[in-house]
């Protein structure tokens, strides 16, 4: 437990480093610059990060200090907190990176902090579902929904790029990286490969939820590749092929038909590589189509164990819309539902393959 002094100056501290200007970078640059992990690049790489983590982290403290309707201090919300807080102090009083040894420390110093944040979205989201329980459902506070669901956008879309400047800086450390691997950016990554492995990972949670899944198939030309973040794009993919899978499957279900495969068709365009996912699940009510891309909102009859010892579900929090849609746009793409009601739904994943959009940094 810290001394209220100790403490006093540490939220100095978060306060005075929330109010710094953050860094961004872009996926061209952090390709540009990995390209030579040599032992300097990596201490450049590590002294950028002992001054833009923290800029990052106090922001992301401050900000969940004043959410609306007491969220702030709901248990969840204080432990996620609390998480920030020991990891700016963790970096803030880490010494000067001045040399390899320095370096090496460091990276482990990271590495943990990213292990500690791993459960922050399933913290987060019993949080709010804390709130929403004591405010009798989301009905009873629209104009709120609107300022939490805000919030949590900008939450997440953080620490995408905090996990993705950790991730990268670590990953920069492979001594046998395959080739064409840049930390975490693969510059040869070819969509139909990354298409058919989130397919198949989708089509075992939809198997053992259900006990069959549609088939999945996926067009493209096979030898195209692109430089992209291959877990970006696999959770993605796999988020929207389980959205997919599931509606065709509880349409489907009870019915002598068989069900109408899902397919995949990757577009290789000058600015943009395009994804989409059609299927035939029903479709979305137009009604509907605002919420599906609020944190707010999940048709999931029993959303998952919020200790998170039901692994992965075909629907959870209802998170994989909003979530995944940070993911494309952190590197400048998007995400666009286009649903035809009693027919089915197309999911449009446009990803940037110019690769020089900065990182949004809320
Ligand atoms: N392809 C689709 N067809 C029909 N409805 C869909 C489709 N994709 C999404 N939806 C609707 O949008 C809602 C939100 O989707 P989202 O992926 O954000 O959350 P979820 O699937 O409920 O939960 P999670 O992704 O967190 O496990 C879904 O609950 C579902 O009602």
């Amino acid at each position: 437990m810290a001394s209220e002094p100790v403490a006093r100056a540490v939220a100095e501290e978060v306060a005075r480093w929330g109010g710094m200007r953050q860094t961004g970078v872009s996926l061209r640059y952090m390709t540009e610059f990995g390209a030579r992990p040599t032992e300097r690049n990596l201490l450049l790489s590590a002294q950028f990060l002992h001054k833009e983590l923290p800029i990052r982290i106090a922001r992301r403290a401050l900000d969940l200090d004043s959410l609306p309707f007491g969220l702030s201090h709901k248990p969840a919300v204080l432990k996620v907190r609390d998480w920030y807080l020991d990891s700016f102090r963790d970096i803030r009083y880490f010494p000067e990176v001045s040399n390899q040894d320095d370096e090496l420390a460091f990276t482990q110093m990271i590495k943990m902090i990213r292990v500690r944040h791993t459960n922050v979205v399933p913290t987060m989201a019993l949080g709010v579902q804390q709130l929403k329980k004591d405010l009798g459902g989301t009905k009873a506070f629209p104009s709120g929904i609107n300022e939490i669901h805000q919030f949590l956008d900008r939450f997440y879309m953080s620490r995408i790029g905090i996990r993705m400047l950790i991730g990268q800086h670590v990953a920069l450390h492979d001594p046998d990286p395959e080739p064409g691997v840049i930390g975490l950016i693969n510059t040869r990554l070819s969509p139909m490969l990354v298409a058919r492995l989130a397919s198949e990972d989708a089509r075992a949670i939809c198997m053992r939820e259900y006990g069959s899944a549609p088939d999945v198939n996926i067009y493209g030309h096979p030898d195209f590749t692109f430089p992209y973040v291959t877990i970006h794009l696999h959770l993605m993919m796999f988020e929207l092929v389980k959205n997919s899978l599931r509606a065709v499957q509880e349409r489907f279900m009870n019915s002598d038909k068989h069900a109408p495969p899902v397919r995949i068709i990757v577009a290789d365009g000058a600015e943009d590589v395009t994804i989409k996912i059609s299927d035939e699940g029903g479709g979305i009510p137009r009604s509907g189509l605002p919420r599906i891309f609020t944190y707010l909102y999940s048709t999931a009859e029993h959303p998952p164990d919020l200790d998170g010892h039901n692994g992965v579900t075909m629907a959870g929090y209802g998170y994989g819309l909003p979530i995944s849609r940070l993911y494309a746009r952190y590197f400048g793409g998007d995400l666009q539902i286009i649903s035809m009601e009693g027919y089915g739904t197309d999911a449009y994943l446009h990803l940037s393959r110019l690769g020089d959009s900065e990182e949004p940094l809320p």
